[in-house]
């Protein structure tokens, strides 16, 4: 019997649950207790969900209340002193390092105020780690029993699970040295990391875990060679133990084998690959298998949303049996199905045409076990027979052959995607246009997203309210939102977005070619969800999206009214993309629906349009190398066909957040300015390459994925840190990214204090001059 595996399965509940517990815990309405035991339902109803679907290898410890990393980091004792001199309950040590803490001193607490560790992004996924950040003290030493309790846990409720931990290479090379010991290297510490690794699956086995899950996800990176060596000192350590459990190393996301020799020879039980990402990589993967080495074939997408073709994986699994033979081989999901939605079966509206070409996360356990079944020789004639129909459909289906769209984007053109004029001239008739202060403020888009608009767009999805209702309050909160940032004295307004319930979301509802799910949610980090719109054919704007909504915004003020755009690399990668068509001409597609709308808003009086594009870098493929090249040349080319139609005057705005951009990467994109997360950089050598780079940009002066104020002195010391190596002249002043998941409370103190330190910086160039 070939079995089957699943290498992780969503923590957020079908419902939300986690979410909305949480961030009742964070509010204070519910207990550290509370919020505790609803993890512990979560998890009990996602192994029951696995196994009685018929999953034989379930994991465990794929749960947490924030991030499988930083779970990690907490249970090693990798805890910055700034977070531990606090002395607070562990459950808010791990809150106050995911997203910071800022409290008032009370009766029986001192005041607390420390910022979040640095969140970045999970390989190319829309997922965001916690980064281990390592200093000359840190200490590792194993100072809790998550894997081990959640082992026990399922264990009593009669299920027998694989804890998934992150390997200790990974854990290292996706960390970063804390800022007072940035000469540290974090592979370094391997040594001394290994003994706690080696104590933890000791537990495991001790508990009764016959099997680890090791994920180790930097082998579809480029790594090193310090860090492939690594792999061998590690892996030894651990073959060299007594009593450890059986090690499955585990990898996904990509191709693995420019990094073979690493783990060649490695005296593991067995190894993961992804063989969705990359199916080429099976012969020489299976190749290095020593003889009692097993293979866990991953052919179930954890990554996307469509039916598993299952002729395709059948043939690869067999494939893989042809060369090793079936008592070694498993077939697996891909990787862990975090990044997929829960349940289709949540999916009401869904049209069932195309609903019956999905598959969520609990559809994908029985398309791993069918697989396996199928291999085994059971009789699944009917669900093959099911599924082939499926994909023939949908293969046929008219959304998919729209003529007009494929030709209009098989004749873009260089000069679609140039602008009229190169960056210098257009400045100089924009000075003229604008009349801009030095370093002028802005914002990015968004701002708090609050109940009331929560509750009324809810009301207006349900039709309690009418459309005139709905849309008189969307212009109260524009109207508000507008008059905050005259009272500022912000310099760029923004119309604060209230009208859009996400970003993408907003513009796949108005754009042909998209589907929707109702409950479709997916963790982005911590309590923050998505619900990413799905790409299910030719791409096309039937009418305007955005041109009311800033036209009315800039109604009502004389300064500059920016018009706010998600560009096409961030639609696309922040949608389940089609399977069935390359990425580009996806891009391409949306690129040419954008620029209709950045040509409209230009004619009806907005001459500032900012098109987003957070994504770009996550796009990024994993490795340097021909594809990335590709990639990167696709992705500007896709930005500048949304935003080259306009005349010099207009200003064109870009924005990124999320990751560690390189300057050189959005240069092609030749947007006028650009404005990037980067409250939480602190390398000179980093601000250095951006102030080459030869627009003008905003570096994000603070941290919006926290609740906490800086002040003016701590933004004119900011501002000052930067200005070190950086340009007056080409000096923007906003925060990292947009306002909505802040208060407002939080939002205008900070804002007023940004707009302070500009404005001391203003008049110190000023007296310069
Ligand atoms: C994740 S980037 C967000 C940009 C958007 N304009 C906002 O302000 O929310
Ligand atoms: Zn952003």
């Amino acid at each position: 019997m070939v079995q089957s595996a699943v290498l992780g399965f969503p923590r957020i509940g079908a419902f939300r649950e986690l979410k909305k517990n949480t961030e009742a815990y964070w509010n204070g309405k519910i207990s550290a207790d509370q919020l505790l035991a609803v993890g512990k339902e979560i998890r009990a109803h996602n192994w029951k969900l696995q196994k009685d679907a018929g999953v034989d290898i379930i994991p465990s410890n794929d749960f947490s209340f924030y991030d499988q990393v930083l779970d990690l980091s907490l249970l090693f004792n990798v805890i910055p002193d700034r977070y531990t001199k606090y002395n607070l309950p562990s459950l808010d040590t791990y809150f106050a390092m995911a997203r910071g803490l800022q409290r008032k001193a009370a009766e029986n607490s001192k005041a607390v105020d420390v910022p979040a560790l640095e969140m970045v992004k999970w390989f190319d996924s829309n997922y965001h780690y916690v980064r281990p950040t390592f200093s000359h003290s840190t200490e590792f030493k194993l100072i809790g029993s998550k894997p081990i309790d959640e082992y026990l846990e399922a264990k009593a409720q009669g299920i027998e699970t694989r804890p998934v931990i992150l390997g200790p290479v990974s854990y290292l090379f996706l960390g970063k040295p804390d800022k007072d010991s940035l000469d540290l290297e974090p592979i370094a510490l391997l040594k001394s990391l290994l003994p706690v690794y080696i104590q933890l699956l000791k537990k495991l086995a001790a508990a009764g875990a016959k099997e680890v899950q090791v994920d180790e996800p930097t082998l579809v990176l480029d790594m090193p060679k310090k860090v492939q060596a690594a792999f061998k000192t590690a892996y030894d350590a651990f073959a060299a133990e007594e009593g450890l459990p059986e090690l499955i190393l585990t990898t996904y996301f990509g191709d693995v084998r420019p990094n073979l020799s690493a783990i060649k020879g490695l005296k593991v039980a067995g190894f993961h690959f992804d063989f969705v990402r990359d199916p080429e990589q099976l012969e020489k993967v299976a190749s290095i298998l020593g003889d009692k080495q097993t293979l866990s074939v991953g052919v179930v997408d954890g990554r996307n949303i469509w039916k598993n073709d299952f002729a395709a994986s059948i043939a690869l699994v067999k494939k893989a049996i042809k060369k090793i033979g079936a008592d070694r081989v498993i077939v697996a999901t891909a990787s862990s199905l975090l990044h997929t939605p829960v349940d289709l079966t949540n999916e009401k509206k869904l049209d069932s045409e195309i609903k019956d070409w999905f598959s969520f996360a609990t559809q994908k356990l029985d398309e791993v076990v069918t697989i396996a079944n199928a291999i085994s020789g059971k009789d699944v004639s009917e669900k093959l027979a099911a599924n082939a129909l499926s994909i023939k459909n949908r293969k046929e289906h008219e959304i998919n052959n729209d003529a007009a769209v494929q030709k209009r984007t098989s004749g873009i053109d260089d000069a679609m995607a140039t602008r009229s004029s190169p960056f210098p001239k257009r400045l100089a008739v924009q000075k003229g246009e604008f009349h801009l202060p030095l370093f002028p403020t802005t914002t990015i888009g968004s701002f708090p997203q609050t109940k009331d608009i929560r509750v009324m767009r809810s009301k207006f999805t349900k039709g309690t309210i009418s459309e005139e209702e709905y849309t008189n309050f969307i212009k109260k909160e524009i109207k508000g939102v507008v008059d905050f940032q005259e009272k500022v004295g912000l310099d760029v307004l923004v119309h604060g977005e209230p009208e859009r319930n996400d970003m993408v979301q907003y513009f796949g509802e108005r754009l042909k070619g998209f589907a929707f799910t109702t409950n479709g949610w997916v963790q982005s980090y911590g309590s923050r969800y998505v619900r990413p719109p799905i790409i299910v054919g030719d791409v096309s704007r039937p009418a305007p999206m955005t041109v009311k909504t800033s036209v009315y915004a800039q109604s009502l003020t004389e300064k500059p009214m920016k018009g706010m755009l998600t560009g096409p690399i961030t639609i696309l990668r922040w949608s389940f993309p089609r399977n069935d068509v390359p990425q580009k001409t996806q891009a391409l597609q949306l690129s040419l629906a954008l620029r209709d709308e950045v040509q409209d808003l230009e004619s009806a009086g907005i001459h500032v349009i900012q098109v987003d594009e957070p994504a770009l870098r996550e796009g990024l493929p994993l490795r340097a190398g021909a594809e990335r090249n590709d990639y990167l040349k696709w992705a500007a080319e896709s930005f500048r066909v949304a935003t080259s139609g306009v005349k010099d005057t207009t200003q064109i705005h870009s924005h990124f957040c999320y990751s560690d951009l390189d300057p050189n990467h959005i240069k092609a994109l030749d947007a006028d300015v650009v404005s990037i997360e980067f409250s939480k950089k602190d390398d000179a050598n980093y601000i250095q390459e951006f102030a080459n780079y030869p627009n003008h940009i905003g570096l994000g002066l603070f941290d919006i994925h926290s609740p906490r104020v800086p002040s003016k002195e701590e933004f004119i010391a900011r501002i000052g840190e930067i200005m070190k190596s950086y340009p007056a002249e080409k000096f923007w002043c906003n925060p990292d990214c947009g306002l909505k998941t802040r208060k407002w409370e939080e939002t205008t103190a900070s804002l007023t204090n940004m707009v302070a330190a500009a404005k001391y910086y203003r008049e110190k160039y000023a007296k310069k001059d």
